[in-house]
This record gives structure tokens, C-alpha cells and sequence, in this order.
């Protein structure tokens, strides 16, 4: 189609207008049928079990012949099994595991990728490269490889100063090695018009197409002559000897000379494979690229397990990159490569004709379940690419780029739902090939490069072209180090610079002072736009960019806790931008203003601090003193300041009911995911007595009526929490209260038992409520580091209401907390460069 989505159109046509569920059908075109079938026992039956019956059509044969000549690819019949029976013993494993060759050539590909670096200055070790297209690379590094591989010589094509003096040959001028890749580009571009024309071909000027099958022909035969001239000794004057003989290395050319010496024979076979073997590894490669671009969860995968084997990239050593690991150990690489194969198959569609009167298992009937005729002179069509989008197949998300469906859903298809690589007597020689070459670039891609990000419109459609090219790679760029902006309304501590760039010696620090009246609102504006554009990590209280302010932004380490200031900003609502919040740094400190405020309340501490500033010698109720041994604490949000109010607690002799959302059953939902301060809190979930939890107001009243004393309100604040304590809770908490002793320290009110603290959010408690609550003796008193409206106004009600500690939202402050926030951001900057998962992030559902 003029979209270049050919193989997107067929699965359209068969879609729109026979159905879902419609996989055989006959199309007429022109002059002829076409048979069309994504059904697996169809497939098998022509490429395997029934392949006698069919070959390839002469259309492909017609098309390809006048540029490779007959060889695998394109002969029939018992040519092609002489052809196979010559090639195929070629392709033993212990031939495609050169990494020595590979590495060579990508390491010229590094230097390519390189030479787009744009960021210069003292870190002029990092920084994003300008956007490119990695894509035509890839054809360039492949071109290299095989040419190497084939005939002994590599073009290097991506580096022509590498490239060695050739010895004359006798009446042969020297091979074009500098235009090869496009002659053999034009001629395939050639041949793609030609096959739209197909029987009519003949219609199209061919001159231009005979020029480059010429220059094509001229370059492999002059090789073909130098084999058969030197004969054994044809190894001897290679380029590139890599630590062994060259005597040991394998060169197709010279194992196929040992067997036939014919030189059209050996021009057209060495040029099948050239063909069938570079485009399609540097379109796959191209493939895996574009989704890794476009889903950085997967890169960052793909790139924690190649970390894990082999390390980060080390210049000038060895790489240490085993053959059989990279074969049986990287799960994941293996799934990325099979689901870039199975979204894009770089072999898009398949072809073949029936030789006689055959049949297909499926397609007839009425429900299209009984086997169908097919008369000899058929063409059929496989449309791999249709294949790999079946849902009933693959499942719903079949459109999604996901590649755990080959680990998780047991879903390795071995059948023939998945032929990337053909199948049955024809299938591709150099699968093996392909897969360990394009895993060994991947790897060392991601070993040097932290990331690599899309940069075409989000929403351009994908490309496929069906001669094997990816037309899609507008774009991408790699990136080495990050830069890190650090937005702080504090001057950076004394050696906080060098402690990172010790840590991190890619990584480019700006600290940026931003006063205190910024936050809130966030004023994005005073911090210059050439500082935020390459920005890839921030540090901030609430001050954000936008999407376009910084679009390389991966990950945000928020000041705060909560990240209730950022949801509904666009850098965090729009962008898959990693949020995390300083959960944890608080825990120490808060948990102490808990404990202190509620024993200065039992201790009337209040009172005895007004007695003192009046020089008043004035005792309290001494039996009224309460003592927190065999109390009950209620902890509302079992996080990372109400584990460590736990931990205070327990050492004062209380029981702990804790309260979460979700359900924590097992002992692994009831650890901690959030960062802790070593030897705190209480990582495993050990300390309740009981764990309440659930989302209705039932649940949170068992909660509420488990007999709590003192009862901490820790929970974010989100759409779900907001009053989440009110009236009814109040009495809740009384009833409770009634039940069991209690005492209280007013006149003739009720007598509630719990005291109430709140650190979280004023919201989370309806104001008002809390407020008769306390002035009617629901509860015992309660203790408010935050309020609602906060600050609280002059004159609020709640200043003078009885039994209340309040502070203007200040239990987390300490000395220690810039400390903290920090350790939380070294350790996410190393994960963030293995690829892990990182600490404290925000759900984007839950908001916290
Ligand atoms: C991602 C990479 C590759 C893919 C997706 C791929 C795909 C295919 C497919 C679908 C066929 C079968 C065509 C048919 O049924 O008529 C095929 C055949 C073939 N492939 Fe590959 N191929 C890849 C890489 C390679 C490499 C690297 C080589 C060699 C260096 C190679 C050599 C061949 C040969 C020689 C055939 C012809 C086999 C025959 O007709 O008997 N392929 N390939």
C-alpha cells in the first residue's frame, strides 16, 4: 500500500470484510486466485507435512533471480535441494559463535552512535546523542558481519579506513566494496516495484536494475575468482586476525569451493545467503530497538539481566560474553526477540504454489472446520505478521508489545502459529545466526548505553515493508550518563557533589536553590529552559517541569512523602516518568512527635508547662496519669512512619492493630516495599497483634472498634481517604470505648477512650466532626500536626477546643532529613542504571 503497511492491510481486508474468525479465503486478483490462510494447520501442511505438494512460487524466483542469481533462496525443485544439501552444513553452531568478529564491527558501530553525541562540556563523557536513525546502522553493521563471514573481506561500510588492499586478480578489476550495500539497496527497491507489477514486469525500463545486478555479480565474483585461484591458501591473507589462526576461521566461500568449483554456483549461493542473512538481522535489530524505545519498562528489563550476566560496558576488555549463555540463560532477551518477531516479523509474508491437486485441512464447510481442495497452479499467501496478531492465539493483547507472555503464560508457541522463520523443509538456515547476532549487539547496546528513547511522534503508526526492511526507525536516541537537577530550597551540603560523583561518575549534578515561598506553587519558570532540556532525573519538593519542558525525564525523587502535589500535574499524568516519594525519611522523627505529643497529653505535661511559666507549684490528678503498658495502639495506614510508631510502641509495652487498604495475608504482603533507614520500622510486618483491613465503612469500623487508646491517622491523602474519619467513626470509637474501661479526664461528658493523632493530611478528618468529637467527649483528646483549612486561621474553633495538642505541620522536620532523601536517591540512581525497579515509586491507580 502507499503506507508501506502492506502486511497490516491484509489483516485489515480479512478483518473487515469476512470476519474475526475468518482465517482461509480465496481473493481474486487480476487474473488469478489467491489463497489466503493464517490458520497454523494450513501452514504446516504447505511448508511441512504436505510441502511435496508445493514450492516456491516463480514470481519469487523471477523477481530475485536477476540479482543473486539461483541459489537456496531462490531456486526450485531439485536445484534448491542440491543448494540446501550444499549450504546447509555451513551453519553448525560452533560457525556462528565468532563474538570475536562481532565485537570488532560493533565497536565501529559505537563509534557511529558516537559521532551523535551532542552534549560537550567537562562531562563531556554523558549526554544524549542528537536524534537518529539507528536503523540504516544496523544495515551497515550487518553488511560488515556477513561480507566478513562470507567472503573473508568485510566491506566495512561503517568504517572504510579499516578496509584492506585487495591483491590483484588477473583480467578482474577490484570489487566496488564502497557502493555494495547500495547497489544491493537500490537493487532490492528495484525489485519491490517490479513484483507490484508482477507478470508485467517486463513493462518497466530495466536498465538502472541491470546496473546494480552487475556491479553486485562483480563484486562476489571477483572473490569467487581469488578462492579459486589460491585455493587452500585463500584464508591466509585475511584481514583481522582475532588471537587464532586464520586457518580456523569460517569463510562460507571457501568451505562451499572445498565441494563445487563452479563459479556462477558460487557467486549465487554466497550472494542467496548475503541476501537472506543481512537485511533481515538489521531489520530485527532495528525491530527490538524501536520497542525497546517505546517501552522504557521493558528496556530497563532486558537491561537489568544483561547487567547481571556481564557487567557494564568496559572499554578495551574483554567482554567475558559467553556463547552459551547468551544461548540458554537470558530469558528475557529471548522473549524480546520473539515478541519483536512475532509483532514484526521481518518476513512479513510468505508465498507458495501448489505443485498438484492438493488439500488443506481447515477452511471449508460452513464452519469453516473441514478440509478445502486446492487445485494445482494455487498461489497461497502466509501472512506471518496476520499470524502473530490472532488473539484467539495470543491472547487479548495480542496488539501489545509484552514480552513476559513468553515466560509467564507458558507461552512459548513451538508450533506453527509462530514462523518468523518459516518452517518444515525450508525453514531458515540461519535462525540461530540471526538470534545469537542480534543478542550479542543488544547486549553490549544496553551495556553502554543507560537508555534509548523514541523520538518520532508518539503516535506514528508502525511501518512493514515486505521486503524485509523496517520502515518505521524515524528516530531514536541513546543516552550514556543522566543529569541530575536537584531543586532544594537548602544550599547543597558540604560534600554532597563529590559523594555523588564518586558514586556515580557518569552522572552530571546541577543544584538549582530554590526559596521556600516557590513551594507551593511550583514555579517552574525561573529555572532556565536549557537547564530542564536534558534533564533525566530531578530532585524536587513540587516543582515541575512540563512534558515538553523536559523530555528526557525519567525519574522525579520527590521531597515529600506524599505525592498528592504532583497528581495532577502533566509531567505526571501524561508521561510514564517514574515518581518517587521520600517515604521512609520521616518515620524517625514522626513517629517521636506521635509518641511525645500523646505523653505530654497523658502526662498533662500541657498544664505543668503553663504551671511552670506562672512559678505554680500545682499538682493534677495523680490517678489520672495513664501509662502506655498493655495499651492498645490503632495504626490507620501501616506504612513507613506508622511501622516505626509500631516499633516505639511495642518497646512501651502496646498492642498494635495495624489498618491497610489491601489485605495482608501472607507474610510477604506484609513486608515493606518502601525505603527504611537501617534497623528501623518494622520491614516484615511483624509487630501488629492484629491487621485489620478492607475498603468499605465496615471494615474500617471493626477497625475503629478493636479498642484502641490511641489511635494515628498515617494514611495518604487521596480521593478515598478524604473525611475518611467523620461522625460515625467518632461514635465508633465511643462505643467502643463504653465497653471496656476507660477514663477521662473532663467534667461529666462522655468518657471516649482514644486518643487521636493525626500526621497525615487535615482532611483525612471532616473538621467539624473531630471538633464535637473532642468538645462532646467521643474521644479522649488528640494531637494535630496538620489541619483543615491549614494553616489554620486565627480564630478557628479548633485553637480553643479541649484536649487538643496542635503544632503547624512540623513532625517532620529534623536535621537528618535532607540525609535521608538523599540516600533514597543514591539508591535509585543505581537501579535506575541496572534497569531494577525502583524504591518508593508511585502507583499512577492508587496515587501514593
Ligand atoms: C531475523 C532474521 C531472519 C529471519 C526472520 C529469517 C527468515 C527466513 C524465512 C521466513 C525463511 C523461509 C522462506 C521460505 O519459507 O521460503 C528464511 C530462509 C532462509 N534464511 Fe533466513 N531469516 C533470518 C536470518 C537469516 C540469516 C542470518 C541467514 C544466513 C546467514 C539466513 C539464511 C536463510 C537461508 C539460506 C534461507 C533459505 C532456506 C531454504 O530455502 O532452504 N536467514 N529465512
Amino acid at each position: 500500500t502507499r503506507t508501506d503497511r502492506g502486511p497490516q492491510y491484509v489483516i485489515e481486508a480479512l478483518d473487515g470484510e469476512m470476519g474475526k474468525d475468518v482465517h482461509t479465503v480465496v481473493v481474486p486478483i487480476h487474473d488469478y486466485e489467491l489463497l489466503v490462510s493464517r490458520d497454523p494447520a494450513n501452514i504446516q501442511a504447505v511448508l511441512s507435512t504436505r510441502s511435496v505438494h508445493w514450492d516456491i512460487s516463480e514470481h519469487r524466483t523471477a523477481s530475485w533471480e536477476p540479482m543473486l542469481g539461483y541459489g537456496i533462496f531462490t531456486s526450485r525443485g531439485e536445484h534448491w535441494k542440491y543448494s540446501r544439501g550444499l549450504v546447509r552444513p555451513q551453519f553448525a553452531m560452533d560457525q556462528i559463535n565468532d563474538f570475536d568478529l562481532y565485537e570488532r564491527h560493533v565497536q565501529q558501530l559505537f563509534a557511529v552512535i558516537d559521532s551523535h553525541l551532542t552534549y560537550h562540556d567537562a562531562h563531556s563523557e554523558h549526554g544524549w546523542t542528537r536524534p537518529f536513525d539507528l536503523q540504516p546502522l544496523f544495515y551497515n553493521l550487518t553488511l560488515d558481519v556477513m561480507t566478513e563471514m562470507l567472503y573473508g573481506y568485510s566491506v566495512h561500510s561503517q568504517k572504510p579506513s579499516e578496509r584492506v588492499e585487495l591483491p590483484i586478480v588477473l583480467g578482474y578489476e577490484s570489487p566496488d566494496r564502497e557502493n555494495i550495500g547500495k547497489h544491493m539497496d537500490a537493487g532490492k527497491a528495484w525489485i519491490e516495484t517490479r513484483g507490484a507489477f508482477w507478470k508485467y514486469r517486463w513493462l518497466l525500463p530495466s536498465k538502472e536494475f541491470e546496473q546494480h545486478c552487475a556491479a553486485i555479480h562483480k563484486y562476489a565474483e571477483w572473490f569467487v575468482q581469488l578462492r579459486l585461484r589460491r585455493g587452500d591458501k585463500y584464508l591466509c591473507g585475511l584481514q583481522h586476525q582475532s588471537g587464532r589462526p586464520n586457518s580456523d576461521r569460517f569463510v562460507l566461500l571457501h568451505e562451499l569451493a572445498k565441494i563445487t568449483q563452479d563459479p556462477v554456483e558460487l557467486r549465487s549461493q554466497t550472494l542467496n545467503v548475503l541476501s537472506a542473512g543481512r537485511d533481515t538481522t538489521a531489520a530485527l535489530l532495528g525491530w527490538i530497538v524501536y520497542f525497546l524505545a517505546r517501552h522504557p519498562r521493558v528496556c530497563r528489563k532486558l537491561r537489568r539481566e544483561v547487567l547481571h550476566y556481564f557487567g557494564r560496558y568496559v572499554p578495551e576488555q574483554p567482554t567475558g560474553i559467553q556463547f552459551r549463555e547468551v544461548r540458554d540463560s537470558l530469558t528475557y532477551m529471548n522473549a524480546v526477540i520473539n515478541e519483536s518477531l512475532r509483532m514484526a516479523p521481518v518476513v512479513p509474508l510468505n508465498d507458495r504454489v501448489s505443485l498438484q491437486d492438493t488439500v488443506l485441512p481447515r477452511g471449508g464447510g460452513p464452519n469453516r472446520d473441514q478440509p478445502i481442495f486446492v487445485p494445482k497452479g494455487t498461489q497461497i499467501l502466509i501472512p506471518t505478521y496476520a499470524l502473530g496478531q490472532r488473539p484467539d492465539i495470543w491472547g487479548p493483547d495480542a496488539g501489545e508489545f509484552r514480552p513476559e507472555r513468553w515466560i509467564d503464560d507458558g507461552g512459548h508457541k513451538s508450533g506453527f502459529e509462530f514462523v518468523p522463520f518459516g518452517g518444515g523443509v525450508r525453514q531458515c538456515l540461519g535462525q540461530q545466526l540471526a538470534r545469537i547476532k542480534s543478542a550479542y549487539v543488544i547486549i553490549r547496546l544496553l551495556q553502554r548505553y543507560d537508555r534509548v528513547a523514541n523520538a518520532e511522534p508518539p503516535e506514528a503508526p508502525m511501518r512493514f515493508h515486505h521486503t524485509i526492511e523496517n520502515r518505521s526507525g524515524g528516530g531514536v536516541q541513546t543516552l550514556k550518563g543522566h543529569k541530575l537537577l536537584v531543586i532544594s530550597p537548602w544550599e547543597a551540603p558540604a560534600g554532597l557533589l563529590e559523594k555523588l560523583a564518586a558514586a556515580f561518575p557518569d552522572l552530571h549534578v546541577v543544584y538549582h536553590v530554590q526559596g521556600w515561598t516557590a513551594i507551593p506553587p511550583s514555579a517552574a519558570d525561573d529555572i532556565p529552559d536549557d537547564m530542564w532540556h536534558d534533564v533525566t532525573v530531578l530532585m524536587t519538593f513540587s516543582t515541575l517541569p512540563t512534558p515538553e519542558q523536559a523530555p528526557k525525564l525519567e525519574y522525579v525523587q520527590l521531597m515529600s512523602a506524599g505525592a498528592n502535589n504532583v497528581l495532577d500535574k502533566p509531567v505526571f499524568r501524561d508521561t510514564e516518568v517514574a515518581f518517587c516519594t521520600a517515604n521512609g525519611v520521616h518515620g524517625p522523627q514522626i513517629s517521636e512527635w506521635i509518641m511525645s505529643t500523646y505523653l505530654a497529653f497523658e502526662h498533662h505535661l500541657p498544664a505543668y508547662l503553663q504551671g511552670q511559666k506562672e512559678a505554680r507549684w500545682d499538682r493534677k490528678d495523680m490517678l489520672s496519669i495513664e501509662d502506655s503498658a498493655n495499651k492498645t495502639i490503632g495504626i490507620l495506614g501501616y506504612g513507613s512512619i506508622g511501622r516505626q510508631t509500631a516499633r516505639l510502641a511495642s518497646a512501651m509495652g502496646m498492642a498494635v492493630h495495624a489498618y491497610t487498604l489491601h489485605p495482608r495475608d501472607t507474610p510477604e504482603s506484609r513486608r515493606d516495599r518502601s525505603w527504611t533507614p537501617a534497623g528501623l520500622g518494622d520491614p516484615d510486618g511483624a509487630l501488629p497483634a492484629k491487621w485489620f483491613s478492607g475498603a468499605s465503612a465496615a471494615d474500617l469500623h471493626a477497625f475503629l472498634a478493636s479498642g484502641l487508646d490511641l489511635l494515628v491517622v498515617a494514611t495518604p491523602l487521596t480521593a478515598r481517604t478524604q473525611h475518611l474519619l467523620g461522625r460515625e467513626e467518632f461514635e465508633v470509637l465511643y462505643a467502643a470505648s463504653s465497653s471496656s474501661s476507660s477514663s477521662e479526664i473532663g467534667g461529666e461528658r462522655k468518657k471516649g477512650r482514644t486518643f487521636v493523632s493525626n500526621i497525615a493530611r487535615g482532611p483525612v478528618l471532616d473538621t467539624d466532626a473531630l471538633f464535637d468529637g473532642l468538645e462532646g467527649g467521643l474521644i479522649r483528646g488528640a494531637a494535630l500536626d496538620v489541619t483543615d483549612p491549614e494553616p489554620l486561621p486565627d480564630g478557628h474553633r479548633l485553637w480553643g477546643a479541649r484536649n487538643v495538642i496542635i503544632t503547624p505541620h512540623v513532625s517532620g522536620a529534623s536535621t537528618r532529613y535532607f540525609e535521608r532523601v538523599l540516600a533514597i536517591l543514591e539508591v535509585n540512581l543505581g537501579r535506575l542504571g541496572e534497569g531494577a525497579e525502583l524504591v518508593n515509586r508511585v502507583d499512577r491507580g492508587r496515587g501514593y
